[in-house]
């Protein structure tokens, strides 16, 4: 009898299940009141247009339904819900400036939780937990500790230029090795053309726009970094390294390949960069040796973080599924892989904090602990410092504490590899803004630059690193300021971040921008909210018709003494631009934490 009543109720029950959410999501969508704005046909019930985001280049669809439809429009989304999508800044604005109204969605949360192997990392949490935890954070990431860091990042580059030197030389030793076959190669490098079509960096960053289809904002950096760049091994036919499937690459065998093609020698720059930004966050954010440039023996972080990465990474028909039957994580099964990986970051991360907790409170007489210096410490150190001295009410705990290691991992490792990568590329495509920076570099006189440079024949010279005089004078130079704002407003490697409405709420539209009979627009509690960064960061009504080129000369002052940052109308954290977000303390200040860390990087 119980099995016959198992037997006829659970599938009913299941049907109930299914047919009454379809029917609830129907009712809902019938009852938006975004459906009366315009957007594009969905080409499919099911995805919406979640296909054609996710195979976008370089945000072209964004740029294309904006002429089309407007800056605030509806595109469609899982059984064709409506979801906007807006670049009007006014609107943009009021949403981010209230973060605790227009918190990130469940199913984004939970692809980052999935990522950082827990839902306590400051990228997840909500509301007061969010609110306690940044208090907490805040001074690990001042601008004065943020600077001390400056040797590591100096050191990380150092050895990046030396590993490059000596590619370059042993590839003219060896000047015919085969060329690949590479059909992603530039077309030419012109000066300041219109959003270059990289072959690394579009190609990647076609996943890259993918934030609405995999539920994850920070899919558009993570997937770009896990470019598809080609990797010939020996008999010229085509491998994926590591680095592609999302395994992190330290050892010899697996450091990417460069050839010469008749061009002069060729470096995987990104793979490269993702190697010198991982020893750094290791170093700089938790005090942990990666040791991945030098490639040593990959540790065994590196290895369970790439797991973790890759799992989270992974398009399934059931992470959709999941957004709209929240019933169907409770079975999910984990990969045994993924399990090992998540122990392994576990029980690393909770060493770093007893050994940080423990140096501490072994120098709780010496001047750390008594003046507060904190120079030089890693960001890890300083949170469980600066958490061991707040209101015991205000305290992060321990597993809170340890889901801030891999949020940093997350968040600051690939984005800064991606903005290094960009900036090269940027520079590459124009020689006229290269020589311009390298001749106000070399004019500086910080002993740390301008020590001789090496020739092929001589080995790198040593490049100490900079005082802090030193790092005052490059942190003044005009031009290198214009070329790094230029580089992450053109390609802001968070291409875009999305938010859903917490209660029925009323969204402001910029005077300009909105028809006489609707200032504004109304959503439903529940209604799902895009901000396409790269396109706000790139608006010709902002930027001039030359918004999409890359040229830093905007940022100089022109003859009226006026920067173009003033002119924009979007409230950035850092430079009138949306790249790091904004925030506001009172509702909810969600822009990233490390802005400070990753320009200094
Ligand atoms: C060029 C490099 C970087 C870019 C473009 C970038 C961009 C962003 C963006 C757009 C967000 C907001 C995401 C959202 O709410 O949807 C964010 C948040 C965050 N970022 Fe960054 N980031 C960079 C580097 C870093 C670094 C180096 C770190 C840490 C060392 C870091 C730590 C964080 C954290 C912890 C958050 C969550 C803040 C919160 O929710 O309160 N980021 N970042």
């Amino acid at each position: 009898m119980p099995l016959l009543l198992v037997v006829l109720v659970v599938p009913v029950a299941v049907a109930l299940y299914v047919a009454s959410t379809f029917i609830v999501l129907l009712v809902r969508q019938h009852l938006s009141p975004l459906r009366s704005l315009p957007g594009p046909p969905s080409p499919s019930f099911f995805l919406g247009n979640l296909r054609e985001m996710h195979d976008q280049e370089n945000n072209g669809l964004v740029h294309r339904w904006s002429s089309l439809y407007g800056p605030t429009f509806v595109y469609r989304g899982f059984l064709s819900g409506c979801r906007l999508m807006t670049t009007d800044p006014v609107a943009a604005s009021y949403i981010l400036g209230r973060a605790y109204d227009f918190p990130k969605p469940d199913f984004v949360r939970d692809g980052l939780s999935d990522m950082i192997g827990g839902h306590e990392g400051i990228l997840v949490v909500e509301g007061e937990d969010h609110r306690r935890q940044r208090k907490v954070l805040t001074p690990a990431f001042s601008a004065s500790h943020i600077r001390s860091l400056s040797p590591i990042f100096w050191q990380k580059a150092v050895e990046l230029r030396s590993i490059w030197l000596d590619i370059i030389s042993s590839s003219h030793a060896h000047p015919h090795a085969p060329a690949p076959p590479d059909p992603l190669t530039p077309s030419g490098s012109t000066a300041m053309h219109d959003q270059p079509a990289s072959p690394t960096l579009s190609r990647s960053s076609t996943s890259g726009q993918s934030s609405s289809f995999l539920p994850n904002p920070f899919s558009s950096f993570v997937s770009s970094k896990v470019a598809p760049s080609p990797d010939v091994n020996s008999t010229g036919t085509r491998r994926r390294t590591r680095m592609q499937e999302g395994v992190l690459p330290t050892s010899e065998k697996d450091k990417p390949d460069t050839w010469s093609d008749g061009r002069g020698p060729r470096v995987d720059v990104l793979a490269w960069f993702a190697r010198a930004t991982l020893d750094v966050i290791g170093e700089a954010g938790f005090g942990y040796t990666f040791d991945s440039l030098s490639g040593g023996k990959e540790s065994e972080l590196a290895q369970a973080f790439g797991v973790i990465f890759s799992t989270a990474r992974k398009f399934r028909v059931l992470t959709i599924l999941q957004v709209w039957f929240p019933i169907l994580r409770k079975f999910q099964r984990q990969p045994t892989e993924l399990k090992e990986a998540h122990e392994t970051m576990h029980r690393i991360g909770l060493g770093l904090i007893e050994e940080k907790r423990t140096e501490i409170m072994s120098e709780k007489s010496s001047a750390f602990a008594s003046e507060g210096n904190t120079d030089g410490r890693d960001i890890l150190s300083v949170l469980i410092r600066s958490n061991l001295s707040s209101d015991p009410s205000q305290r992060l705990s321990t597993s809170e504490t340890l889901c801030q290691i891999s949020t940093f991992l997350a968040a600051g490792h690939e984005t800064t590899a991606s903005a290094l990568t960009w900036s090269l590329y940027a520079l590459a495509s124009a020689p006229a803004v290269q020589h311009k920076l390298r001749a106000e570099l070399r004019s500086i006189s910080a002993p740390s630059l301008s020590s001789p440079s090496s020739s092929e024949s001589s080995p790198p010279s040593p490049y100490p690193a900079p005082s802090a005089e030193d790092l005052t004078e490059i942190f003044t130079c005009q031009y290198l300021d214009a070329v790094v704002r230029e580089v992450l407003r053109v390609h802001s490697p968070v291409t875009s971040t999305m938010r859903v409405a917490a209660h029925d709420n009323v969204i402001p539209l910029s005077p300009s921008l909105s028809s006489p009979s609707s200032p504004s627009i109304k959503v439903n509690k529940g209604d799902i909210i895009s901000i396409p960064i790269s396109a706000l960061n790139q608006s010709v009504e902002d930027w001039g018709e030359d918004g999409r080129v890359f040229r830093p000369e905007r940022w100089l002052h022109d003859h009226e003494g006026q920067g173009w940052e003033r002119r924009s109308r979007v409230q950035g954290l850092w430079g009138n631009m949306l790249t790091f977000l904004n925030g506001n303390p009172i509702n909810g200040n969600r822009a990233c934490i490390g802005w400070r860390f990753a320009i200094n990087e």
